[in-house]
């Protein structure tokens, strides 16, 4: 063998001189250059395969890069600190990049900051990304998922969201509850007028008015218990919101025991419940004493029915593709409760305090608005608002969206596969945010981004309707916000009437713009304004 080796490495040093004075008429040279060809051949092949695996092992094993982490909390220190997490969290991204991983506790985390990362996600990979994790918390609350709003992506969910957009969301179903909010309109600007001149909590004012419109759509009435109610629902939003120790640490079930969550989840989840079978069995002999509702498709019965008597007539007809439980028309009402009071509450509250720190943009939102309706308007007239005929008052709110999201992280998204986003690997089940609070603060996409200013929706096309993805404050895609329409009927004639109606002033020298913590980004303090009426209000308000 070692003979062989040297016979062929002579030859190979005298080919290579033959070869490279080139003459190569004889066979030794042929066999010699036959072996160099082969040789160079083989090496250069095995030094790409080999280079390419460390790429590949490099590109598809890379994930987002991210702060560092301490063991145990892993990167909590960093986004709980002295501002909100979407605060944080654009601070963070501003030194890792528009796509970061964290952990949070024991939660892999992806956050995504840039138009082409929410792209990815809720575009081109949109149905890899159309499930939301599933905590404790929500497993406790929410019927274990059981629901549409963190319901698992599946042919279940599949089903219970068409319902909620075919049936409960419609445009048609949200016209049906006009006068619900053409009369709760009224109440609230009676509820004003004997204030003129005096403060009052505006904040608390428009949260009624948003549960009450809620209410009475998904449950008929305002129920006898509704504060209690919206004040247990309050607390399930706390711990949905994905940062509560029970859901950081699901390995470590005793912290939440030690620290008293799990006690305090269990009576909330316990609380609701009860709330919620009580509901439920009043629609039940409601039916039973009414047959008018069952069965009655015509547009009589879309007048009287509300969402619960909607989601036991599915049930009774048999017609949903799977048996739905009372389980989950509990879970599908406590969504509608739950996502449509508090978010049109809290973009009224923004919407207000931005009119009142910015009076000239202020005066022109009440001078088209009460051009538009007249000097008698007589009784509140939803067409009058959603006639189309109010475009400032629509560039109002859709810059109050940009400015203020009420949903500043949406809700969080997890990947049913390994997928590859902006070239980075996310692990399976990963929780995703969207950061759209700091993408609709981004001034690579808006100029001077901190500024409320209208007009910058006049000769712009951008809209929130989910494909511009620099404004996407009702999310995108296979989830996004089904209850946009409703939310936004009530925000429009609401605002509307409150500038039609009343002049506003406000108290503080310095309107106090602070945040609260949450899934929804409140006001941190209600906002205390003084209203003076400007024309007399109709004799039915
Ligand atoms: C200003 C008002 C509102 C805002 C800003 C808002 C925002 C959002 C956002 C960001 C999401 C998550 C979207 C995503 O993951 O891509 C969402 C989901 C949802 N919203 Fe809204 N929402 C509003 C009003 C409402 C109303 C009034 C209702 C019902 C009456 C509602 C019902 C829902 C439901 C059921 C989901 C879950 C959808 C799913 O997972 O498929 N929302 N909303």
């Amino acid at each position: 063998m070692a003979g062989l080796t040297q016979v062929s490495l002579e030859r190979f040093k005298s080919s290579v001189t033959l070869w490279v004075g080139g003459r190569s008429k004889n066979m030794e040279l042929s066999y010699a250059a036959l072996f160099l060809l082969v040789s160079i051949f083989s090496f250069s092949f095995l030094a790409l395969k080999f280079m390419n695996s460390k790429k590949q092992q490099k590109e598809g094993g890379r994930e987002p890069p991210g702060p560092w982490n301490l063991p145990i909390l892993g990167s909590l220190h960093h986004i709980f600190g002295s501002k909100l997490p979407h605060r944080s969290l654009r601070d963070l991204s501003a030194v890792y990049g528009p796509i970061m991983r964290l952990k949070l506790g024991e939660i892999p985390v992806v956050v995504i900051s840039s138009v082409e990362g929410v792209r990815e996600v809720m575009k081109t990979h949109d149905i890899v990304f159309a499930t939301r994790p599933i905590t404790k918390s929500i497993e406790a609350l929410f019927f274990a998922g059981n629901d549409v709003i963190f319901g698992p992506y599946g042919e279940f969910w599949r089903q219970m969201r068409r319902l909620c957009t075919l049936e409960l969301l419609s445009t048609k179903r949200v016209r049906s509850f006009r006068a619900v909010r053409e009369e709760e309109v009224s109440h609230l600007l009676g509820s004003l007028a004997p204030s003129s001149g005096v403060a009052v909590n505006l904040s608390s004012k428009l949260a009624e008015i948003s549960n009450n419109v809620t209410a009475r759509a998904a449950i008929g009435s305002r129920c006898g218990d509704q504060e209690l109610f919206f004040s247990v629902l309050g607390d399930a939003v706390e711990f949905v919101s994905g940062f509560t120790l029970v859901d950081l640490f699901p390995s470590k079930p005793f912290l939440g025991r030690i620290m008293g969550y799990q006690s305090r989840l269990e009576k909330c989840g316990k609380k609701l419940n009860e709330m919620l079978e009580k509901i439920v069995e009043e629609h039940v002999e409601k039916v039973g004493k009414n047959s008018n509702v069952a069965g009655n498709n015509g547009e009589e019965a879309l007048m009287v029915e509300d969402l619960t008597d909607v989601l036991l007539r599915v049930q009774r007809e048999g017609s949903f593709p799977f048996p739905i439980s009372n389980d989950n028309i509990k879970a599908i009402i406590e969504d509608i409760l739950m996502a449509g009071s508090e978010t049109s509450s809290t973009l009224m509250d923004w919407a207000m305090s931005e009119l009142i720190r910015n009076p000239e943009i202020m005066k022109k939102a009440q001078r088209e608005v009460r051009e538009v309706i007249g000097s008698t308007p007589g009784r509140m007239v939803e067409e009058e608002v959603t006639s189309g005929r109010l475009t400032y008052l629509q560039m109002v709110i859709k810059e109050t969206l940009r400015l203020h999201p009420p949903v500043p992280l949406l809700l969080f998204r997890e990947n049913q596969e390994i997928c590859k986003v902006m070239e980075y690997e996310i692990p399976l089940k990963t929780t995703v945010m969207i950061n759209m609070w700091a993408i609709t603060r981004d001034a690579k996409y808006w100029d001077d981004p901190n500024i409320f200013w209208p007009e910058r929706f006049e000769a712009s096309t951008v809209d929130f309707r989910g494909s511009h993805f620099e404004f996407a404050p009702f999310g995108a895609g296979r989830r996004m916000c089904p209850g946009m329409q409703f939310g936004l009927s009530t925000v429009e004639l609401v605002l509307a009437y409150l500038l039609y109606y009343f002049d506003w002033q406000c108290l503080e020298k310095e309107l106090d713009m602070g945040e609260a913590f949450g899934v929804t980004t409140r006001r941190k303090s209600p906002l205390y304004v003084v209203p003076t009426l400007h024309f007399p209000l109709p004799t039915s308000a």
